[in-house]
């Protein structure tokens, strides 16, 4: 397959092999655009914003319905096209193509929904005299910049909401899994939107940079980890951020909760798309008295996971994303090991696959422990009253969300209260995420929110209209 959108790409010279990450065969290729057209793709993008704030919201809504119909109805290609570039399962694969429908289809309300406010001028007294508004404007381009392992309904939660709210992209997908983002902006096009609305430039980090170096560009809403987090604050200026950055999820597994459906849940979080997951299950504080039995079943359901191919449908765990991926989860567990943990199961690599792997006894100065692992690695940790699991779960600096497993209300009440995080999940696993829920982190690096009303309304800007009735 060879994708080329040719207005997108201004002066794309190289073109892109994206190989599948599972055994390396090829998938599709694409044109990279070079960081020095940037000027033109601007120039396109400066087009576009003009255009897409003339559009009325309810032309904005039926092009957001109609893409996300015409891609529930070719769901399959999509799903396969996941599976191949980012070697997520095709179980995993269909459900995101599902989530992108969704997103689309909440964006294509958010358009006709959320577009101001009256102003209540009698609330107070002195300004009787007065009645207005407030209407919610389009910010201008905005830049997006997403990471690999979502490649579609990540980038729908940026285009979504963008378009809902009158703006042009300036879209930079992965450059491990640019197609399935392509493919989206195809179908954009084809279900009516003005194709200078979004501009697409393929590549990496360099032309990231330059795009978030320009001038014109109001809002840059990124997606990725907090190096390239922290490069983008430095380089953005004056500009909006939105960051969606890492996690480390912390769950808490009491006594009294229901057994089954807690192991079952942290099975699957801690292991769903090989723990490539921002929202995935990494620390599991289990209560004491039931810590063995909890260990037992835990390791014993993960050891029947069966990692392969991603294209097979009894596949539950796919590759990483990449060898230097492999290698980051080797050394982390590896430190951990040196530095006294135990290994329960996994940790023997085969090419881009890495089994599901299990650890206790780590110690909380690991960076297995602190840090983002995003491979499939899960730690186990007793604790004995809920405060010293709320202090373990709060220990590192940043987080997105947590869950507990209880069947008291009281712990759970307590739990989501005391938990720093941007959500908190009773009994259900960590990565648990509806598509118009609040999305962001807590702590360190969180700026703005995802979920589709919240990003509507961080890529808009309120503008006043006021009146002053008794002047002439
Ligand atoms: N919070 C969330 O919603 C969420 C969701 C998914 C993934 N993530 C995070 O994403 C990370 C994994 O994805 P990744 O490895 O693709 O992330 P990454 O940070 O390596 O790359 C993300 C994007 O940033 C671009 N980029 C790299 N350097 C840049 C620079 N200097 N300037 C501008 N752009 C630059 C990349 O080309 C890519 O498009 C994990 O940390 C994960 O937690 C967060």
């Amino acid at each position: 397959m060879m994708h080329n959108l040719a207005l997108t790409q201004a002066t794309g010279l190289e073109e892109i092999a994206v190989t599948s990450p599972f055994d390396g065969t090829l998938v599709g290729t694409v044109v990279e655009t070079c960081a020095a057209s940037v000027d033109a793709l601007l120039e396109r993008a400066r087009r576009g914003a003009q255009i897409a704030r003339t559009l009325p919201r309810h032309k904005r809504s039926a092009i957001l319905e109609t893409a996300a119909a015409a891609i529930e109805a070719s769901r399959e290609e999509f799903a396969l096209l996941i599976a191949k570039e980012a070697g997520k399962t095709i179980t995993q694969a269909r459900k995101e193509t599902i989530r992108c429908v969704n997103t689309l289809k909440l964006s294509a309300d958010e358009a006709k929904r959320n577009a101001g406010e009256v102003i209540p001028f009698d609330a107070y007294a002195g300004s009787e005299s007065r009645q207005g508004w407030y209407t919610r404007e389009p910010l201008g381009i905005i830049a997006a910049i997403t990471p690999y392992n979502d490649p579609l309904n990540l980038v729908a939660h940026k285009l979504g909401p963008a378009i809902a709210g009158g703006n042009a992209v300036l879209l930079k997908p992965s450059e491990f899994t640019p197609l399935s983002a392509v493919k989206l902006v195809e179908v954009m096009i084809e279900s009516g939107l003005p194709e200078e609305i979004i501009t697409v430039a393929i590549g990496g980090p360099e032309l990231g940079k330059a795009l978030v170096a320009a001038r014109d560009v109001r809002m840059i809403s990124f997606t990725g980890g907090f190096a390239t987090g922290e490069a983008i604050a430095k380089t953005a200026g004056l500009k909006k951020l939105a960051m969606d950055l890492g996690g480390n999820a912390p769950v808490v597994v009491m006594e009294n909760c229901n057994f089954d459906a807690a192991v079952e849940a942290c099975v699957s979080g801690g292991f769903w798309a090989a723990g490539q997951n921002c929202i995935g299950t990494q620390r599991i504080l289990i209560q004491r008295p039931i810590y063995q039995q909890f260990k037992a079943k835990f390791v014993a359901d993960t050891k029947k996971l069966k990692t392969g191919n991603p294209l097979d449908a009894d596949t539950d765990v796919g590759p990483l994303i990449s060898e230097k991926a492999v290698s980051r989860a080797i050394a982390m567990v590896e430190r951990a090991l040196a530095a006294g943990a135990t290994l329960l199961c996994g940790h023997k690599p085969a090419g881009n696959l890495y089994p599901p792997t299990v650890l206790e006894d780590v110690p909380i100065s690991c960076d297995v422990w602190g840090e983002e692992v995003f491979a499939p690695i899960v730690i186990l940790q007793p604790f004995d009253g809920l405060a010293d699991a709320i202090g373990l779960a709060n220990g590192p600096d940043y987080s997105l969300h947590a869950a507990i497993f209880t069947n008291e209300l009281e712990a759970a009440l307590e739990t989501a209260s005391k938990i720093e995080a941007g959500g908190v999940m009773v009994n259900d696993s960590s990565d648990y995420r509806f598509d118009a829920m609040p999305f962001g982190g807590f702590k360190y690096g969180s700026m703005g929110r995802e979920g589709v009303r919240f990003a509507y309304e961080d890529m808009t800007q309120p503008k006043v209209v006021c009146i002053n009735r008794l002047k002439p």
